[in-house]
């Protein structure tokens, strides 16, 4: 049930309580007048709320409740704060994911006694991902703290919103259009490793920065048609700003906490705290560059004096959204915002920990090497020849490391959902307002759907006997890898990011030969929505000559 909805129960309780006892038992009434008694009244309807909430719906009266789980749990926050502590995060549902005997769901006890749903089978992950993928939406809170960077465009939308501004946006991500953007893919990603050249002196490399400027770079230039130049120009304020404010840090943990707990709104107005000011400055600043980008694209499109050829030539995500002509400036200010967050760090992130784990496996990192500089150009020519999305495509070991890095790092390691509209799933009806919780990283990494080697980084699994690589890492369903999810929600940039990840490892690790410079354990990941390694990408990247 929804506070709000709580509080209207509890106040209308309480006025009939009062009425009941003025007219039923009136010596019982305390001293103090109407209000006084209204205000004892709706006191007691919350506390036992609360209490039948928490001692004794999820035991006795939860439609859900013989949904088998993992035992214990906190009282009051129920199994909560072991999901949201898990470090890794989601690595707690893996654990479930393994431990509990299930057919396809587990339930546990989330805050305030709600129910929280993990579907753990692949016939389960399609009922809610595809099937009746509109019975669940992303919560209302979560939403409006995350439309303070993101904006109102796809990723927040629901219902038919949703369904309008996908079909519509769709046709700027299809395979022909991506097919176009490896040239720019490519350059971007030999002028990183021109550009690190310099740290490649040094004895180790906080690599995380170099990831998130080359992404920036590109979501710039294929998004929006700007070259933001960050891998030049970092310390441009609007760079550093973007930078800011996704970098994880407890006291943006506390104020999203906050922000769940109360709203969002009473957060951003919490006086004496540099968290608030610092993301209202931020968020104002980055809508005003994505309002006027918005603006001006439309005027250069719109102008007469441009020859249509020029207008042509403009094939970034946003000149073909101003073209659909299906978006009003603010509207596509905010698509804007969306893609420039959704489209960068998740990518950024995930080549971090490609960086990593073949700095932790140098034999298949040195196989990679070959393959790199049999089938591609040196960086060093990048003035003469480029790429084409055929060869990069049908590279196997470069595609397999790709896949087995999007498998055992998904960035958005889980997504939650609350049901909107009772739903059937498996043999349970789910009450409106049960909590979904989908995990990728335990999806992606259980034993029951990989096998034994689930955990271990294995890029041969996406390549087949014959050599040739296979999109499905030897397993038979969709639903066994969730990184970009599946369905109407599923990542619309999926073939973006992909695509943009192969040039960017295979320019690297062609170049540089990459180690790790700190103890094993002390690379992990951490982060709300999106995971990044807790304590920096700190590797080695030595300059390998002859290409
Ligand atoms: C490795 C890189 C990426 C990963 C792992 C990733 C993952 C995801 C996931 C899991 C979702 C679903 C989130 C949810 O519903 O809770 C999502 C949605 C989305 N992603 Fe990505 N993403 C990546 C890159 C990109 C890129 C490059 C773009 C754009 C250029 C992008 C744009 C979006 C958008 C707009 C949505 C919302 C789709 C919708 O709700 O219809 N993502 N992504």
């Amino acid at each position: 049930m929804k506070t709000r909805d709580i509080l209207v129960a509890a106040a209308v309780f309480s006025a009939l309580e009062a009425v009941a006892l003025n007219a039923f038992a009136p010596h019982l009434r305390p001293t103090g007048g109407v209000g006084r008694m209204l205000e004892r009244f709706f006191i007691a309807n919350i506390i036992l709320y609360f209490l039948y909430a928490i001692l004794i719906r999820p035991y006795f009266v939860s439609p859900l409740r013989h949904i088998p789980g993992p035992k214990g749990g906190n009282l009051v926050f129920g199994h909560s704060l072991d999901v949201r502590r898990s470090k890794p995060p989601g690595d707690v549902l893996r654990k479930w994911m393994e431990e509990v005997p299930n057919d396809g769901l587990i339930r546990f006890r989330d805050a305030f006694g709600k129910d929280g749903i993990m579907p753990t089978n692949q016939a389960m992950l399609k009922a809610v991902v595809t099937d009746n993928n509109y019975d669940y939406e992303k919560q209302p809170k979560v939403r409006d703290i995350l439309r303070t960077i993101l904006g109102d465009g796809l990723i927040l939308v629901e219902g038919h919103e949703h369904k309008f501004q996908r079909k519509h946006l769709l046709p700027s991500f299809q395979v022909s259009v991506i097919r176009d953007l490896y040239p720019t893919f490519w350059t971007k990603a030999c002028e990183m490793t021109q550009m690190m050249k310099e740290d490649a002196a040094k004895s180790e490399v906080e690599f995380g920065i170099w990831c998130t400027r080359v992404t920036l770079d590109i979501i710039g230039i294929a998004g929006f048609g700007r070259d933001f130049d960050s891998l030049k120009n970092p310390d441009d304020k609007f760079v550093q700003d973007y930078q800011q404010v996704l970098e994880p840090h407890p006291q943006k943990a506390a104020f999203f906490l906050i922000s769940l707990l109360t709203s969002p709104t009473l957060a951003l107005r919490i006086p004496f705290w540099e968290i608030p000011k610092e993301l209202k400055r931020i968020s104002k600043g980055l809508y005003d560059f994505a309002y006027n980008l918005s603006k001006e694209r439309r005027a250069e499109l719109n102008d007469s004096k441009k020859s249509s050829d020029e207008k042509e030539k403009r094939k970034d995500i946003l000149s073909l959204l101003v073209k659909s002509n299906d978006f009003s400036d603010n509207d596509l200010a905010h698509q804007v915002l969306t893609m420039m967050a959704a489209g960068h760090e998740t990518t950024s992130n995930t080549l971090g920990w490609c960086a990593y784990l073949l700095a932790l496996n140098p034999e298949i990192q040195s196989q990679l090497r070959d393959e790199i500089r049999n089938e591609l150009p040196s960086p060093d020519n990048i003035a003469t020849e480029t790429i084409s999305a055929a060869t990069v495509d049908s590279m196997p070991l470069l595609n397999a490391v790709c896949n087995e890095t999007l498998r055992l790092y998904p960035v958005v390691p889980i997504t939650t959902r609350d049901v909107v509209k009772e739903t059937m799933l498996g043999p349970y009806k789910l009450p409106v307002g049960t909590g979904i919780f989908i995990s990728p990283w335990a999806v992606n990494r259980s034993t029951e759907i990989w096998g034994k080697d689930a955990m271990d980084f294995v890029p041969h699994r996406w390549i087949d006997p014959d050599g040739r690589v296979n999109n499905s890492g030897g397993v038979t369903s969709n639903y066994s890898i969730m990184t970009f999810l599946h369905g109407p929600r599923s990542c619309i940039g999926q073939g973006f990011a992909r695509s943009e990840l192969k040039c960017l490892v295979a320019a690297l690790v062609g170049r540089y030969d990459i180690k790790l410079t700190r103890q094993e354990d002390t690379y992990f990941p951490a982060g709300l929505i999106t995971t990044k390694a807790a304590n920096g990408m700190w590797l080695k990247f030595d300059e390998v000559t002859g290409w």
